[in-house]
C-alpha cells in the first residue's frame, strides 16, 4: 500500500492525515492545537506540527506530503530566512485602514478586481505588509522575503533555509493581492504599491509541482489554501457549493472564469487544479457558536439541541454576529448585537437558534453573490467543525433552501492535500479519484422568514 500524507494547518489547529494514495482509505491521523490569537509566531505551527505529525505515526513511510492551511498569514522573513515577527493572520483587522488606502491609491476597487481578481481587505496579505511598513518600520526593513503559513511550513519540511527556494501555488498566491489568477503571474508594481519596496516572493507551482523533499526522499506537493483543499478532499463538482464552517466561515464553487467583483464579496481565488475558486468568506462562524456555549453555559451538542426547541426565526429574536467585526460585508469595526428580545424570546432555546441562524446567514447572502456572479448551486456540501453541528445541518437547509449534504466528520482541508501529495507522487494529467463515503442529507422547507427579519436588522448597521 503506497501512504501519502496531508496536512491542515489551520486557524486553530493542526492535522494530519495519512491515506492510502490509490483509494484515500484512512490509514493514521493526529492533530494539535494551534495558540488563540490574530498573531501567532510561526514557530508555534512549526511546534504544533510536529506533535500532529508524530501522533499520526510520523512520515518516514510515505511517497509524498502537501501542506494546505489557513491563508493569507504574512510570514516575514530576513535574508538568512529567520521569522521577523510574529505572522499577522487572515482574521487580524488592524490593516482595514490600510486596505482602504490601497483601493483608493489604486483608483478603486474595480481596479483590484481587474488586476488580481480581489479587492483589499484587512485579510488579505498585502495590507499587512502596509501595515507593517507604516507601523513596524524597524522590522520592515529587516524583511527579505515575504510567503504564506503553508509556504512556510513546506519549506521547513524541506529542511531548507535559504528563501530563494520557498515554494507556493496559485490557491494561496491568488490571496495575496499580488499575485493575478487570470495571468498566474505576479504584479511587482502592487508589491511595491503596497510595501515601498519589492521583495522575494516564492515561485509559484502548478497543480503537481515539487517544492522540495521530505527527509526519506519523498516529494512535497505545491501545497494549497485551505479552501481550495477542502474543494479538493470534498470532491464536491459542477452545481455543488462548499459552506465550510471553521473559525471562517465560507462559500465556495469552482468556476472555469474568475468572478471579477468591484465589490470584494466574491473574492477570485484560483484552485488546485488550474482552475479558479470564487469564493465569499465571513469572519465569523464556528466561533459564534463557542460564544454562545459559553454565554448560556452549555458544550455544543445542549447548545445544537436548545437551537432547535425554537421555530425557525426564533420568533423574532436577531443575532448578528458581528463578534470579531466582519470581513463580509467590510466592518472591520463592527461588534455582535441581539434585536428582537422581548419576554417571549428571552430563553436560551432562542438564543442557541438566533446564533446559529445569524451565523449562517452572512453565508447565505455570500452565495447569493457567487449566484449573481455566474454560480450554480444546486447542492449545498457542509463541512468544518461547526458542521457536526446538527442544529446547524437542518438550519442550513431551512435557510439555504437546498439539499445539504454533509460527509462523513472529517478533515476536508488535509484529505484534500493528501489527494494532491496522491497526484504528484503519481504523476499524470489528471488527480486520483478517491471514493468519498455517502454523505448525510438534510432537506427542509425553506423558511424565507430567517433570513428576511436577518436583512431588517443587518441593513440598519451599514
Ligand atoms: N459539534 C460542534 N458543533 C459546533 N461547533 C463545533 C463542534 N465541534 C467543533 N466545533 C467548532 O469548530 C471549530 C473548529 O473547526 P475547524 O474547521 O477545525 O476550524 P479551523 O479549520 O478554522 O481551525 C471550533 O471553533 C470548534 O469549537
Ligand atoms: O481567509 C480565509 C479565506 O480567504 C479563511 O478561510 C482562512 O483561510 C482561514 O481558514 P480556517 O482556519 O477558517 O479554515
Amino acid at each position: 500500500m503506497t501512504l501519502v500524507a496531508g496536512i491542515d494547518s489551520s486557524t486553530q489547529s493542526c492535522k494530519v492525515v495519512i491515506r492510502d494514495a490509490e483509494t484515500g482509505k484512512l490509514v493514521r491521523q493526529g492533530r494539535a492545537a494551534h495558540p488563540d490569537g490574530t498573531e501567532v509566531h510561526p514557530d508555534a505551527w512549526w511546534a504544533a506540527l510536529q506533535e500532529a505529525i508524530e501522533q499520526a505515526g510520523g512520515l518516514d513511510d510515505v511517497a509524498a506530503a502537501s501542506v494546505a492551511g489557513q491563508q493569507h498569514g504574512m510570514v516575514v522573513l530576513d535574508e538568512n530566512g529567520e521569522v521577523v515577527r510574529p505572522a499577522l493572520l487572515w482574521n487580524d483587522t488592524r490593516s482595514a485602514g490600510a486596505a482602504a488606502d490601497l483601493i483608493q491609491e489604486l483608483g478603486g476597487g474595480a481596479k483590484w478586481a481587474d488586476a488580481v481578481g480581489i479587492v483589499p481587505v484587512a485579510s488579505f496579505t498585502l495590507t499587512k505588509l502596509r501595515w507593517l511598513a507604516r507601523n513596524e518600520p524597524a522590522n520592515a526593513a529587516r524583511v527579505a522575503a515575504v510567503c504564506l503559513p503553508h509556504d512556510w511550513l513546506t519549506w521547513k519540511l524541506s529542511g531548507s533555509t535559504d528563501i530563494n527556494t520557498i515554494k507556493t501555488d496559485r490557491s494561496d498566491a491568488s490571496g495575496t493581492l499580488y499575485w493575478s489568477a487570470k495571468t498566474n503571474e505576479y504584479r511587482p508594481d502592487l508589491l511595491e504599491l503596497g510595501f515601498g519596496r519589492l521583495l522575494k516572493t516564492p515561485e509559484v507551482l502548478g497543480p503537481t509541482g515539487i517544492a522540495g523533499h521530505l527527509p526519506n526522499g519523498a516529494p512535497l506537493g505545491p501545497g494549497a489554501g485551505d479552501n481550495a483543499a477542502a474543494l479538493f478532499g470534498t470532491g464536491a463538482g459542477p452545481g455543488d457549493a462548499v459552506v465550510s464552517i471553521g473559525t471562517s466561515g465560507t462559500v465556495f464553487v469552482s468556476a472555469e472564469v474568475s468572478p471579477d467583483d468591484p465589490s470584494g464579496t466574491v473574492a477570485g481565488f484560483a484552485d488546485v487544479t488550474g482552475r479558479f475558486l470564487p469564493i465569499v468568506v465571513t469572519l465569523n462562524a464556528a466561533r459564534v457558536l463557542d460564544a454562545a456555549t459559553k454565554l448560556l453555559g452549555v458544550d455544543h451538542d445542549q447548545l445544537s439541541s436548545l437551537a432547535l426547541q425554537a421555530p425557525a426565526g426564533a420568533d423574532g429574536l436577531v443575532l448578528i454576529p458581528y463578534l470579531e467585526g466582519e470581513r463580509t460585508p467590510n466592518l472591520p469595526d463592527a461588534t455582535g448585537s441581539i434585536h428582537g428580545l422581548t419576554l417571549r424570546t428571552a430563553d436560551p432555546a432562542h438564543l442557541a437558534r438566533a446564533s446559529v441562524e445569524g451565523m449562517l446567514c452572512g453565508l447565505a447572502d455570500g452565495l447569493d453573490a457567487l449566484i449573481r456572479h455566474g454560480a450554480t448551486a444546486n447542492r449545498i456540501v457542509l463541512v468544518g467543525g461547526g458542521a457536526r453541528s446538527e442544529a446547524v445541518r437542518r438550519v442550513a437547509a431551512e435557510l439555504f433552501g437546498l439539499p445539504v449534504l454533509v460527509p462523513p466528520p472529517g478533515e476536508y482541508v488535509a484529505d484534500g492535500a493528501a489527494r494532491q501529495a496522491a497526484w504528484v507522487a503519481r504523476g499524470g494529467a489528471e488527480p486520483p479519484v478517491w471514493t468519498a463515503e455517502t454523505p448525510e442529507t438534510y432537506e427542509a422547507v425553506a423558511a424565507p422568514l430567517i433570513r428576511e427579519q436577518y436583512k431588517k436588522v443587518a441593513n440598519l448597521l451599514k
